[in-house]
């Protein structure tokens, strides 16, 4: 324990608390204490990074805090440009890719994400948004086959409640067999209770839409956190935590920044270990350091080349790594 500082007279005496930053914008966040007081707060000292999701220890100064220090994180995800680190969000159970029928998703950045939630660890859950939409939605569900094929949970979702009893799904092509008959919203429920669930997705997929629905006066709650951020109404906060129940168990958490999904903190020889579709094959391969590129005796290519079965890698995906791989500096002669 470092000793007590000083403190200015003005100051009223408080002992160290503990809080969770439930949003941040700039230098300053907002605090939420164990009995759900919100305290605009502080980081002391530039170096300490204060991210959503964080458990800090905080002082109350005034009708202010300081944060002096961050808890051990349990996970933490971010992008990384060439130039910048910037966070999402901390101790996260997981990640909620939001896409939609249309607009229509890259699957390039759909692809990013997944990769990033799996360097940080942190379980993704895919939501194809606007099941109302016939023959667009089929499409969409058609192109995720290869993401459930490798695993991943993959949920129809009807955001927009039209009327007070959601209309039930039209047939969607392949794969109406596990489609449900309602909105979706309950499965979508269920996956979220007791758990911490960024929210991630490109602009028009309907990220509003749903918040709204699942935390109903978001808006407004979005509207008291900029009051408490005291910084007028041209706050736009970057990230959001919302309570999704009383107990405040089960949460949300909305955060920008899907669409410039930087993977430089991403090393390009442990990218084949993030692809869920890549990742078995590697131990096929002759040379150990092999960069699946255009080594001989490659596992990742001949399974790119035998072009069906259960452990097939799609060209898609392939282009993807090959991609991602050259973007991350990785050399591949
Ligand atoms: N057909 C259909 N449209 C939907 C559904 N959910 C949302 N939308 C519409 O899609 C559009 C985009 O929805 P938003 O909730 O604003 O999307 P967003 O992801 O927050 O987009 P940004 O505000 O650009 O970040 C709106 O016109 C919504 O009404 C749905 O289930 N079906
Ligand atoms: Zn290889």
């Amino acid at each position: 324990m470092s000793p007590p500082r000083p403190r200015p007279a003005a100051t009223a005496p408080g002992a160290l608390q503990e809080g969770l930053v439930v949003s941040s914008h700039g230098r300053h966040c907002v605090v939420e204490t164990a009995d759900g007081t919100r305290v605009r707060c502080h980081p002391r000292g530039k170096k300490l990074e204060v991210v959503v999701g964080d458990r800090v220890q905080w002082l109350p100064s005034q009708d202010e805090g300081s944060i002096e220090r961050t808890l051990p994180r349990r996970n933490w995800l971010y992008r990384q440009d060439e130039l910048r680190t910037k966070s999402f969000a901390a101790n996260l159970d997981q990640v909620l890719i939001l896409l939609a029928a249309e607009p229509e998703f890259s699957e390039h950045q759909l692809a990013r994400a997944l990769i990033a939630c799996e360097a940080a660890h942190i379980e993704p859950l895919i939501v194809l948004n606007k099941a109302d939409l016939g023959a667009l939605f089929a499409r969409g569900w058609q192109r995720l086959a290869p993401y459930r094929a490798m695993g991943y949970a993959v949920l129809p979702l009807a955001a927009k409640a039209r009327h007070p009893h959601p209309n039930p799904l039209p047939p969607a092509g392949e794969g109406a067999n596990s489609l449900p008959t309602d909105d979706g919203l309950a499965a979508l429920d269920e996956r979220l209770q007791g758990r911490a669930t960024l929210i991630l997705g490109p602009s028009g997929a309907g990220k509003s839409t749903l918040i709204n629905r699942l935390v109903p006066g978001a808006q407004a709650a979005t509207g008291e956190l900029s009051q408490a951020l005291n910084s007028g109404k041209h706050t736009t906060t970057s990230t959001t935590w919302y309570w999704l129940d009383a107990a405040r168990r089960s949460a949300l958490i909305d955060s920008p920044g899907f669409q410039e999904f930087g993977l430089h903190h991403i090393d390009p020889m442990q990218l084949a270990a993030y692809m869920p579709d890549i990742r078995p094959h590697v131990a096929e391969c002759r040379f150990y350091n092999c960069t699946h590129l255009h080594e001989p005796g490659c596992g990742v290519i001949s399974a790119v080349k035998s072009g069906s079965g259960a452990h097939q890698i799609s060209a898609s995906r392939y282009k993807i790594y090959s991609d991602l791989f050259a973007e991350l500096g990785g050399r591949g002669t």
